[in-house]
């Protein structure tokens, strides 16, 4: 094994260690070995038999060698072929992630209605099946019943299924009304470096619930009917932890004031759907949310949540990247404006048609017609900012769009720890990249000359789409492996990228 690969087992083993609350000498104990040993490993500076790997998958619950049926899906590109034709975007994984929580809320009959059919969604499915709530796909369509039980049962969780997903976090709003104890297993996900957690148990202890991180459990408890005598200060404008607030407030009886809430796409979509459940919203949009809570919910109620500003993002990188003019359809311009501002100094240009509005009444959509056309690096760093900035799921895409443009582009991530550093795998497809730090990368363009290579998908969504997106411009054969984190947030996207001329192929290890 290379030392490279040796050292980025290591830290997956390391960040499932710590996921799992044990220490080096716990795991040391379980695999019969010394705590420096466990620290070597960790660093990268030790070989490992397949069968050291699969003992310490075990032991921390945790697959890193598979065998057997469920063989990771990989993607074969053939690259170097133009796109053209139109394309909807699917509504968005973000928002379809915190309507399915805020269904539990409602002892009616939530319907969602054209939601994305990934991964993510699945994972949260399978997590709610295991706890007694009902769900069905309605035939023919991807609209999604959901009916919870009279009592929910949380000792039943599927604990694989919920670790694989960050958003189990958003139980912790809902189940204060229904339970006074519980337990939750850690929140999981992509490998974006440590995220927070903190920002939810401050904000939820206004409502009573105190949480204690245990060996990978949250144990909760709740001093029931406790609800914030005062403004509820959020310490980061986060997206879930502002849904999570909401939620909580959603059934306590009284009023919530919420400052320095989100105001990103997601935000508004659980806005929308907690008043068609009967809350009292005012603010939304802004920075500060005022909730009217209601102590009982039992309606039925049918919602769509509104398009994906990051899956819009990523078909316009697929275009800017292999020169095509495509029509994307249902763009939620107002969440893209400044990406298509900054595209703009990068000498950009498109076509937009007249506003229309998403089926959640609210959004504005537009269809976006790309023109291909010599793009230059912009004049300062291009860095996110929470909504309305440049959304932080959106960067990674700048990283491609400047291996395109003219002279030298750096990318500031400063909000994730380790994704900037996924974006180094372009250099693999023939991109100019450079690390200066964790947080920021250079990149040089234009791509001299994309080329056709075998790699293994970073564990990060957005990356992952990147260096696919990079192998449509790249002459010859491609493979890109291990593609489940694309599959997390994008419906079918290999079969949609197909349909505008793109040729990727779908196979899985025999
Ligand atoms: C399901 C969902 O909706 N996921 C989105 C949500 O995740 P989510 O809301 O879970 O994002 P996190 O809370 O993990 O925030 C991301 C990182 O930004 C940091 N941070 C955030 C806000 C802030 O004001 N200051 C600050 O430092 C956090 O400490 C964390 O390290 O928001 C992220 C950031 O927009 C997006 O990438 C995710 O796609
Ligand atoms: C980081 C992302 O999402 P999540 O919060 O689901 O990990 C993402 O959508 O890129």
């Amino acid at each position: 094994m290379s030392e490279d690969y040796l050292a980025r087992i290591g830290n997956l083993i390391r960040d499932a260690r710590r996921h799992q609350g044990m220490t080096q000498t716990d795991l040391a104990e379980q695999l019969g070995t010394s705590q420096s040993a466990v620290a070597r490993i960790e660093q990268g500076g030790q070989n490992l038999s397949l069968e050291m790997l699969a003992r310490i998958g075990d032991a921390l619950n945790s697959e890193f060698v598979s065998l057997g049926h469920s063989q990771p899906q990989h993607l074969r590109v053939e690259g170097g072929r133009k796109l053209s034709g139109e394309i909807d975007v699917k509504t968005s994984k973000n928002a379809a992630v915190a309507l399915l929580c805020a269904a539990l809320l409602n002892k009616g009959r939530t319907t969602l209605r054209s939601l994305a059919r990934i991964e993510e969604v699945n994972r949260i499915i399978e997590v709610l099946g295991s706890i007694g709530v009902k769900t069905r796909w309605l035939p023919g369509t991807s609209d999604l019943e959901i009916i919870p039980p009279a009592t929910l049962d949380l000792d039943a969780i599927d604990i694989e299924a919920a670790r694989r997903t960050r958003t189990v976090i958003m139980f912790l709003g809902p189940l204060l009304h229904e339970l006074d104890h519980f337990q939750l297993p850690y929140a999981g996900g992509c490998d974006l470096g440590t995220r927070t957690v903190e920002p939810h148990l401050i904000a939820l202890r206004h409502f009573g619930l105190n949480v204690l991180a245990t060996q990978g459990f949250y144990e909760a408890s709740v001093r029931v009917g406790e609800g914030p005598g005062k403004p509820i200060i959020l310490t980061e404008r986060g997206d879930t932890v502002t849904e999570n607030v909401l939620l909580a407030a959603a059934r306590h009886p009284g009023v919530t004031v919420v400052r320095n809430a989100s105001s990103n796409y997601m935000v508004q979509d659980l806005c929308f759907f907690l008043q068609r459940l009967g809350v009292g919203i005012e603010g939304i949009g802004t920075t500060t949310l005022t909730v009217t809570g209601v102590e009982h919910i039992d309606v039925d109620v049918d919602y769509q949540p509104s398009e994906d500003p990051i899956e819009a993002m990523s078909l316009l990188a697929a275009a800017v990247v292999t020169d095509s003019a495509i029509t994307i359809r249902r763009v939620p311009i107002e969440f893209l404006e400044i990406e298509l501002a900054t595209l703009e100094t990068m000498g950009m240009q498109y076509d937009l048609s007249p506003e229309y509005v998403s089926a959640n009444g609210h959004t504005r959509l537009v269809d976006l017609t790309t023109i291909p056309g010599p793009l230059k690096a912009p004049a300062d760093k291009i860095h996110p900012m929470p909504f309305p900035g440049l959304n932080i799921d959106n960067l990674p895409f700048f990283a491609l769009i400047a291996a395109k443009a003219e002279g030298t582009t750096m990318i500031h991530d400063w909000v994730y720890e380790n994704r900037a550093i996924y974006l180094t795998e372009l250099t693999k497809v023939g991109a100019r990249v450079q690390l200066l730090d964790p947080h920021r990368v250079m990149i040089e363009g234009p791509t001299p000359k994309w080329r056709a290579a075998e790699v293994v998908c970073p564990p990060a969504l957005r990356p992952g789409v990147v260096v696919l997106l990079a192998m449509l411009a790249a002459p010859g054969t491609s493979v890109l492996r291990n593609v489940y984190v694309i599959n997390r947030g994008y419906e079918d996207l290999a079969e949609r990228l197909n349909k505008l001329g793109a040729r990727v192929e779908t196979f899985r290890d025999i």
